[in-house]
């Protein structure tokens, strides 16, 4: 740590820490356990955006598996390359929509990489267990193609019946290889192909997406636990995104199945208080130009609103969501009618890296004269407004996805089903304190990030077993026990 913080720069010290990966993978965990909100935003969220921006220029070794379009036909064998033949958690992206940050193409690779040293060190997932991914079907940004030190395919991304078939010849290779039981979470694929794939693979293997799935969950688990602070149910609140995409849609689609599970009132009708923006203004069922699938549950009715000032005056949510994945989008002046509108405005900006966040910590608090409670998906300091500290939360999907994925692998899932997302929601929701409370959280901190992975493991087993999608008997008695018992933890071990 003595070395690490000598490093100012922080890409020096997301190097410096993947270099101790390789080296002394044992310390390298030991470190992060121990020290997980310093390191944090190191190897993942923010610094792992400007680690891909940078990939091919940092370039040491490959730290995952590269599959490129070339090897189209010879999947199988490719994975077969891999040293590790007992894999559990595979996180693949195709780095097409890479955080906040666009098409990355292959560069993207930092991103499975940090996705999975988080299934370890929070999720006490072995590393031997974990399988990075990229796919390289080329890259639609054109200075990446021009870059010098660029690592990838050097041409357009490979589109419609060549993508998919490309993905259905990996994804049959994964389950041939590994079986029906390796999770394969989906990361960072542009919205047109990252709906499709969750309904197409989710029927056949074990999928997960986080930006759509993961991302919901976190955010409801944010939502549950903020009733604390504002009152009410969920019911009784009126949500506004700006952005209506992977987790736009998803967090939209989870809050309005947990208010019709909580109430038994149809999701036709549950949905009627969630509205999203997105960058054609409100999405209302007159609108002329076509509306994308995805976005059509959300296509109520009301007169088309252009901006998202108009869209807070005319729908006065109490909820205010960012995943725009656009920085600086909640202007003062959105701020400032969300807090004319709620005694205590609920704002949530959630797009990543810091530079892509709606607003910062800072603004939220001083525009809402300390009123707001605010949450990030990229991590902000405390913050001092009129002698007052306040602490703002990080609703970012590493909260779930460790423990999540957890609970599938001890339970031996075979699929996942929205009530294990909702189970997840519940568990991290019931592990924010009073004392978490008292301080204006709506998150607990990463601190107790594994005691929280091994309650949300254990509710997600539950519920896997409860449905009948879990293969692994008999149940074992005492799940939080057991999903503890199952964490891999640094140690030296004694040779003697
Ligand atoms: O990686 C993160 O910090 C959260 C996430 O999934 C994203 O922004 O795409
Ligand atoms: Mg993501």
């Amino acid at each position: 740590m003595n070395i690490l913080r000598e490093y100012k720069v922080p890409l020096q010290r997301y190097m410096a820490m993947m270099d101790l990966q390789e080296r002394n993978e044992k310390l390298f965990y030991k470190l992060l356990i121990d020290n997980v909100e310093e390191l944090l935003p190191v190897v993942y969220t923010p610094t792992v955006g400007e680690a891909c921006q940078k990939y091919g220029s940092i370039f040491r070794r490959p730290q995952g598996l590269f599959i490129s379009l070339k090897e189209k036909g010879k999947i199988l064998e490719v994975l077969k390359n891999w040293p590790e033949k007992s894999i559990q958690v595979i996180v693949v992206t195709d780095g097409e929509r890479i955080l906040g940050l666009g098409d990355l193409g292959c560069q993207g690779m930092g991103i499975p990489v940090g996705k999975l040293s988080l299934y370890t060190a929070l999720g006490g997932v072995r590393p031997s267990a974990c399988l990075p991914i990229t796919i390289d079907v080329g890259t639609n940004n054109k200075e990446l193609l021009e870059d010098e030190f660029y690592i990838g395919l050097r041409q357009n991304r490979a589109t419609g019946q060549e993508y998919a078939e490309f993905l259905e010849e990996f994804m049959s290779a994964v389950k041939q290889n590994y079986g029906e039981k390796v999770l394969i979470q989906f990361e960072d694929f542009a919205n047109h192909n990252a709906f499709e794939l969750l309904v197409k693979y989710r029927k056949t293997h074990l999928v997960f997406n986080d930006d759509i799935q993961g991302t919901a969950s976190v955010v409801l688990a944010g939502l549950i636990s903020a009733l604390k602070l504002v009152g009410g149910t969920l019911k009784d609140h009126t949500f506004l995104f700006l952005g209506a995409g992977e987790a736009g849609t998803g967090i939209a689609e989870l809050i309005a199945l947990e208010i019709s599970k909580k109430t038994n009132a149809p999701l036709e009708e549950t949905r009627k208080k969630i509205w999203l923006v997105d960058s054609k203004g409100l999405i209302v069922s007159s609108r002329k130009e076509s509306v994308q699938h995805f976005k059509k549950p959300w296509a109520h009715e009301h007169e088309p609103v252009k901006e998202l000032l108009g869209a807070v005056k005319a729908i006065k949510p109490t909820v205010l969501i960012g995943t725009s994945g656009v920085g600086g989008t909640f202007t003062k002046e959105v701020i400032e009618a969300m807090a004319s509108i709620n005694k205590k405005p609920l704002i949530l900006a959630l797009s990543n890296p810091t530079s892509q966040s709606e607003c910062t910590a800072e603004e939220a608090y001083r525009w809402t004269q300390g009123r707001a409670i605010f949450a990030s998906g990229s991590p902000f300091d405390p913050v001092d407004y009129n002698g007052k500290v306040f602490v703002p939360g990080q609703a970012n999907n590493a909260y779930i996805f460790p423990g999540f994925g957890l609970g599938l692998i001890m339970s031996g899932a075979i699929r996942v089903h929205d009530d294990l997302l909702l189970a997840a929601s519940e568990a991290l929701a019931a592990q924010v304190t009073e004392e978490d409370y008292a301080k204006g959280l709506i998150y607990p901190p990463f601190t107790n990030i594994r005691k929280i992975s091994a309650h949300i493991a254990a509710k997600v087993a539950e519920k896997a077993y409860e449905l009948g999608l879990a293969s692994r008997l008999p149940h074992p008695k005492d799940l939080v026990k057991y999903a503890e018992s199952c964490m891999y933890t640094p140690v030296y071990h004694s040779y003697r």
